[in-house]
């Protein structure tokens, strides 16, 4: 132990001394408390801005290192080994390549699908998903007045939204009202191993094929290769661009395709990245509104003025507070909880004034970075979504801000969680009254995501909203709609 702390040029790093000799420290609080998030943040309170949190490892909170170690091109520091647990079936993986030209070459295949104007081709298609969950929120809740599990709700909208998207066609969790064939429930148990696996690595080749053939993967193996193998063997014969089409017509820069393979790895991880972030951004910000009722009421009436019940992309973008309360949301409450680690590179770097060496690990939370008082002020762990209208500050939040990671290795996807947020937020608000119920059974579990479990949400219809079918009788005069 004393030559695992000592026999290495972070012994001088601070840090909790059982952290710097065992990687069961990490272990103890990453999978055994489930609260990581705040359990690192609370070791940089203790021991400012670069903690050593295992022999090998080390944690930083100061946003100004963000762009040194993600950062764009060469320049940036490459994945860690704990990325290889994803999946190896011998083609590329965007999400988990760790060669940094070959990601580069990877990305820019595809990466044309995925800009806000690629994104904003498909609005009808999240539009048709929207109206189908808000459409069984209403079944289901609005009418019945019972209780919605919104923690399964959520996931039930967001995979319907991503299936859609990637394949043309949803799973149909909202319409079906159920977790179809099980699915949802295997993959949660495979989120709750996830923790268990990245922080104890060793442990994952003796349980790799047997958890995979029990988990919920084995439901999404077989739907990513029943729809692949369709459009190989039919074609697109919807005429829709999805975004397995665009894989499909993606060439790299030498005019190659993208192989199969490489094809079926870029589907797992949409399922994979997609709607488990996207869901607990969406309880989050349900959340957040009915805590602030302030900014519930100001955005409502803001909505309301747009004087339809089907806002586009267009008409939502001239209110800058509905942007503002998803973003703030999402800075609050990171859905990616661990650290984004990352290798550093041959040579070592000197980072924090303090010396590196090569392939030690080093990974900044974006729970960390936002927690950062010193950088962002004062308030920075309360809910303002007024700081995202102020140009100045906007920036520096867009700049420093780790939610969606930075750099080349950033979320692809961040144009389709943005639009499906801001869309699906303001449809509900449009369409329904809510409010929470048993706030004590509301808890945040630390699962390498930062879930949020045990949130039952009470639904009624609008007066005057969309849904309303009493509008324009003497109950609801059509005064109350505008
Ligand atoms: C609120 C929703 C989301 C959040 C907070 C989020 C967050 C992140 C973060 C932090 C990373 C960087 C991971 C790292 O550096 O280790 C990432 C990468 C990625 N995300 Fe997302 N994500 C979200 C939604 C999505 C969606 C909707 C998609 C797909 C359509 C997606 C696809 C990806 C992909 C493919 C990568 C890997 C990019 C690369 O390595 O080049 N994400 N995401």
């Amino acid at each position: 132990m004393y030559r695992i702390r000592n026999d290495t040029p972070l012994k001088d790093i601070p840090g909790p001394w059982f952290a710097s000799c065992s990687p069961l420290y990490r272990f103890w609080y990453a999978v055994c408390r489930s609260n990581y998030h705040h359990d690192l943040t609370n070791l940089h309170r203790k021991y400012g801005n670069i903690v050593r949190i295992a022999p090998n490892e080390v944690s930083i909170w100061d946003p100004e290192v963000v762009s040194e170690i993600y950062s764009h091109g060469d320049q940036t520091y490459p994945k860690c080994d704990m990325y290889d647990i994803a999946l190896p079936n011998g083609y590329f993986n965007l999400a988990v390549e760790r060669n940094i030209p070959v990601h580069a070459a990877g990305r820019r295949a595809i990466a044309k699908d995925y800009s806000m104007t690629a994104t904003l081709k498909n609005e009808q298609y999240f539009d048709a998903v929207i109206n189908d969950f808000v459409t069984a929120l209403d079944k289901n809740f609005a009418q019945t007045g019972k209780k919605c599990n919104f923690t399964v709700w959520s996931e039930y909208f967001t995979y319907d939204m991503i299936t859609d998207l990637v394949f043309g066609e949803s799973f149909g969790f909202c319409k079906a009202a159920r977790d179809v064939e099980g699915g949802l429930r295997d993959l949660r148990q495979m989120l709750n191993l996830s923790p268990f696996l990245s922080y104890l690595p060793w442990i994952w080749p003796i349980t790799q094929m047997e958890i995979i053939k029990k988990s919920g993967m084995k439901y999404y193996a077989r739907c990513i290769q029943r729809e692949i193998t369709k459009r190989v063997d039919q074609g697109n014969f919807s005429g829709r661009n999805d975004l397995l089409q665009g894989l499909f017509d993606s060439r790299y820069q030498d005019g190659h395709a993208l192989p199969l393979g490489e094809i079926t790895n870029h589907a797992y991880i949409f399922i994979l990245a997609a709607p488990d972030t996207a869901s607990v951004a969406l309880r989050n910000i349900i959340i957040n509104l009915c805590r602030t009722p302030a900014v519930y009421k100001e955005l409502m009436e803001s909505l309301v003025n747009l004087n339809t019940a089907k806002p586009t992309w267009n008409d939502l973008s001239k209110i800058p507070l509905l942007m503002a309360v998803v973003k703030e949301t999402l800075r609050l409450h990171p859905p990616a909880g661990f650290s984004l680690p990352r290798a550093v590179p041959t040579g070592g770097r000197t980072v924090c004034d303090k010396f590196l060496p090569e392939n030690t690990t080093v990974g900044m939370s974006a729970w960390c970075v936002h927690a950062n008082k010193e950088f962002w002020g004062e308030d920075t762990l309360e809910f303002k979504p007024e700081r995202w209208m102020d140009p100045t500050q906007a920036y520096k939040l867009e700049r420093y801000g780790m939610t969606f990671g930075q750099g080349s290795r950033a979320c692809l996807g961040k144009n389709i969680a943005l639009v499906q947020l801001v869309k699906v937020t303001a449809q509900i608000l449009l369409n329904f009254e809510f409010g929470l119920l048993n706030e004590e059974k509301i808890k945040e579990v630390f699962l390498l995501l930062v879930v949020v479990d045990g949130l039952d949400v009470w639904f009624k219809r609008r007066p005057g909203g969309p849904l309303d079918d009493t509008v324009g009788t003497e109950k609801t005069p059509l005064s109350t709609f505008v």
